[in-house]
């Protein structure tokens, strides 16, 4: 029997302060002084909220292990406070069968330090044309609920609506990569705008997102069945999604850190840090995502932490690869930028990274409230404390994290995972050698 308390946390929403964990359950919540155990973590100060899920990570393995692995992704996850993790399907091989899936499932458990949970290709191969192994892969063992061919978008209507008329009877949803291919081609790299006209970079037009999703919600309407919107970009998004959930349309939607406080403008040095997919997007769009995730329009923040090799990523802006980290700083970012002005408060923030995503991703042992009965998932933040971000002290393989350098306030000390201690900082110190972040 293993025994963990948790002493003199706040708990959301109680008076309550300490919490033992047994066996990987939480058994009592209280006032739990005398208590015995054979771990004590003290929390003084500290706002417990549950266990972060992220609907969104690539975590590159299998086929690129020299960019990250489900081991080094596994370590950032538990570092930025995470205890569970989409991880995305466009690895080599693709994740589109069950087989494939159940690979993913067996070596997150190896490493124990958070759940992976795969997300099945929609399409063979992601390319776009005949539907994978859906009902293999959702009747598996890896259970897949979340599909997505993500990297792509599932640009076909036809193919769409098969995929969501398929995966109705199992709950499950399409994770959309909403991109239109004749809106903003393969060679876009950049926000169409003003910027990408005075740097001389292929714009990728918001209009581009807008109509899949436009043309996604009303599938989603049709069919009765689920869709999910990944890394909402744009004010367009906004007011369509707007719109769908007041019609009563199965739509959710998950917007980025990145993309909730970096905006075009920074691309004037043609850093290769700040080329994603989608692209970031100017002020207009970030005021707008954060009053949907604000008014719950947007469901979750999601990382899309996309780790990529220096020789990827170290090209001129128009060669390099798409995507930036975001697992480590993700929780530190929303507390900055999010709860500091009073945007969002800590029920919030257990609300869209936590809750909501376990539900979207229908895991039914993530995203629980803290009390007696749930599963021992847990993570302890320190709301003032400030940390200096060091992309060399990253535990991910990769190196392309845009916050390098950046102070944040409010950090991670400690994740709980099935009420094991699966990361852990000093309390004292407060500017950084990067060890929490
Ligand atoms: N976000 C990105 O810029 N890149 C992602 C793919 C994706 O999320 O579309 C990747 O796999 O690197
Ligand atoms: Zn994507
Ligand atoms: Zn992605």
């Amino acid at each position: 029997m293993s025994r963990l308390l948790v002493k003199g946390a706040r708990l959301l929403g109680t008076e309550s302060s300490d919490l033992l964990v047994v066996d990987g359950v939480i058994t009592e919540v209280g006032s739990l002084a005398g208590t015995s155990a054979d771990e004590t973590v003290d929390a003084d100060g500290l706002v417990a909220l549950p266990g972060l899920v992220d609907l969104h990570v690539h975590l590159r393995e299998p086929g690129r292990e020299d960019a990250e692995t489900i081991a080094t992704g596994s370590a950032a996850a538990a570092a930025g406070g995470y205890t569970a993790v989409l991880a995305m399907a466009n690895t080599n091989p693709v994740t589109d069968t069950a087989e494939a899936a159940e690979r993913v499932l067996d070596l997150g458990r190896a490493c124990g330090l958070t759940e992976v949970v795969p997300v099945g290709a929609v399409t063979k191969g992601l390319a776009g044309t005949e539907l994978a192994e859906l009902g293999l892969m959702a009747r598996s063992r890896a259970r897949v609920r979340v599909f997505s061919d993500d990297g792509h978008c599932v640009h076909d209507a036809r193919v769409m609506r098969r995929a969501l008329e398929y995966l109705k009877p199992y709950g499950a949803v399409v994770s959309q990569h909403a991109q239109d291919p004749r809106l903003a081609g393969p060679d876009a790299c950049c926000h169409e705008g003003e910027v990408s006209g005075r740097l001389g970079l292929p714009g990728w037009p918001g209009i581009a997102e807008e109509a899949v999703v436009a043309r996604d919600v009303m599938l989603a309407r049709h069919t009765g069945s689920r869709v999910h919107v990944a890394h909402v970009s744009t004010a367009g998004t906004v007011e369509v999604l707007r719109w769908a959930k007041a019609q009563g349309v199965d739509v959710t939607a998950e917007v980025t850190p990145h993309h909730l406080v970096l905006t075009t403008d920074l691309l004037a040095g043609y850093d290769p840090v700040y080329k994603v997919n989608p692209p970031l997007r100017p002020q207009e769009d970030v005021d707008a995502l954060r009053a949907g995730l604000a008014d719950g329009t947007i469901d979750a923040v999601a990382t899309d932490h996309a780790p990529h090799a220096r020789h990827d990523k170290q090209h001129a802006f128009v060669d390099a690869a798409f995507g930036m980290l975001g697992l480590e700083t993700a929780l530190a970012v929303v507390s900055d930028t999010l709860v500091r002005p009073g945007i969002l408060d800590w029920a919030d923030v257990a609300r869209v990274m936590s809750t909501a995503p376990a539900r979207i991703a229908r895991l039914a042992g993530q995203g629980q409230p803290l009390r007696v009965g749930s599963p021992g998932h847990l993570v302890l933040v320190d709301p003032d404390r400030e940390v200096t971000v060091d992309a060399g002290a990253s535990r991910s393989r990769s190196r392309n994290n845009p916050w390098h350098g950046a102070t944040l306030r409010g950090a991670v000390v400690t994740t709980v995972y099935g009420g094991r201690v699966t990361h852990t900082t000093e309390r004292e110190p407060t500017t950084a050698t990067g060890s929490s972040l």
